[in-house]
């Protein structure tokens, strides 16, 4: 005879829960091996309502992905997807074959858009091939796992944006170790920021403006007038404080099934201790920061990416740019290398990377009329 229980008893039920296998979901690090080609098959259709809501909530608040006019005037046929919801929609249906386990999002790098203004109502296939697997040596409880990962129009198959990500993968059996340092994340404070004085130029330098030529104009005086000993980088004003719907809506919308983000009773006996902001999230509101004071054309890629520490409800993100490189390759924009450092509230610095983006120029739009 089966099914007479009582489950609603409180004491039965734990007993059972105690004794009951749990229907795992994501993958361990031994279930990686180089060369694993996977297809993540939910695939994904990028909405109008989900870039807004990205785009709104991360403060990229560019109207060229909302109204037509603005759209056209940047060169798109149609309003396309906001290029930060792009990016974490290619990596959200990726989440739970690769990295739902509770894997922490290290870096990424090589990040490119194939196609300029992806039109809203595209349906993505993505795909993921394993590139490398390792231990980690200083964390023998984890794995370190780099995928090739491309999102492309599951209609035409036209590639549309590619990327190479790293992430520390829990491992299903870890060996039995020595009781070191760094035993398992849980032994680890979340780092404390470094000291970033050494080697400093005398000068800060920053453009006067928001175009390419005032990208240009504040490099060419670290040269002229400061002789090399100098430097053009800034902060921007903007924080935004992380919030239920930055830290659990945003990656959910996209299909992110990390538990870091929505299982807050998971993640309170955690190294963080609490929920954690997913990185395209923190990433993104601090592009939105650095945009806020540029004229962008358009994004081109992204690279070296690094995700330095945990981002937990009620941080705030700010942002800090340095100018690396303005190269004058359009006729109505130049190319910028920038590096951007996402901090929080306590000047720690959450995330880094280069971006290459192209910046209008002031000569052919109508601010320069
Ligand atoms: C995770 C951390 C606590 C690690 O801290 P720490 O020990 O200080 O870091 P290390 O720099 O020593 O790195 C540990 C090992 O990992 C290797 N590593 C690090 N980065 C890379 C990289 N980009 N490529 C390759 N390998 C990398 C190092 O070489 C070390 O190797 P080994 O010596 O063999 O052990 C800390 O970094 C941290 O807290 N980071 C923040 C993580 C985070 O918050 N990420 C974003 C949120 S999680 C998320 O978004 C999940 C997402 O949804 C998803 O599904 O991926």
């Amino acid at each position: 005879m089966t099914g007479d229980y009582d489950f609603s008893d409180g004491e039965t039920f734990r007993a059972a829960l105690d004794r009951v296998e749990t229907r795992e979901k994501g993958n361990c690090f031994e279930d990686f091996a180089e060369g694993d080609e996977l297809e993540h098959e939910p695939g994904l259709t990028l909405t109008r309502h989900a870039s807004e809501t990205w785009a709104g909530q991360t403060l990229n608040h560019d109207p060229a992905y909302w109204r037509p006019d603005a759209a056209r005037e940047r060169g798109f046929d149609e309003v396309p997807a906001h290029p930060d919801y792009l990016t974490a929609a290619v990596m959200g249906p990726t989440v739970e074959d690769l990295s739902e386990k509770g894997g922490y999002f290290l870096g990424r790098t090589n990040l490119r858009f194939h196609e300029h203004g992806v039109p809203l109502g595209t349906t993505l296939q993505v795909r993921s091939t394993v590139d490398s697997t390792a231990t980690s040596s200083s964390r023998p409880d984890y794995g370190i796992v780099t995928w090739q990962t491309e999102g492309v129009d599951a209609e035409t198959g036209e590639r549309l944006l590619s990327y190479e990500r790293t992430n520390m993968i829990p491992r299903r059996n870890p060996p039995a170790t020595d009781g070191g340092e760094h035993e398992s994340l849980d032994d680890v404070e979340p780092d404390g920021g470094e000291t970033m004085d050494l080697g400093l130029p005398g000068t800060f330098v920053e453009p006067e403006g928001e175009y390419f030529e005032d990208f240009a104009a504040a490099l060419a005086t670290t040269e002229d007038r400061h002789g090399g000993d100098a430097a053009v980088a800034y902060r921007h004003e903007r924080g935004r404080t992380m919030d239920a719907v930055t830290v659990s809506q945003l990656p959910l919308m996209t299909l992110n099934t990390a538990k870091q983000h929505h299982d807050a009773a998971v993640m309170a006996d955690s190294p963080s201790g609490d929920l954690v902001a997913y990185g395209d999230v923190t990433r993104s509101t601090a592009l939105g920061h650095a945009r806020s004071d540029e004229a962008t054309w358009r994004e081109v890629g992204f690279d070296d990416e690094r995700f330095h520490t945990f981002v937990t409800p009620g941080d705030t993100v700010y942002c800090f740019t340095h100018v690396r490189d303005a190269r004058d390759d359009g006729d109505r924009y130049g190319t910028v290398e920038f590096e951007h450092v996402a901090f929080n509230q306590d000047d720690t610095p959450v995330y880094s990377g280069t971006r290459t983006a192209q910046i209008q120029k002031r000569s052919t739009t109508n601010a320069g009329n």
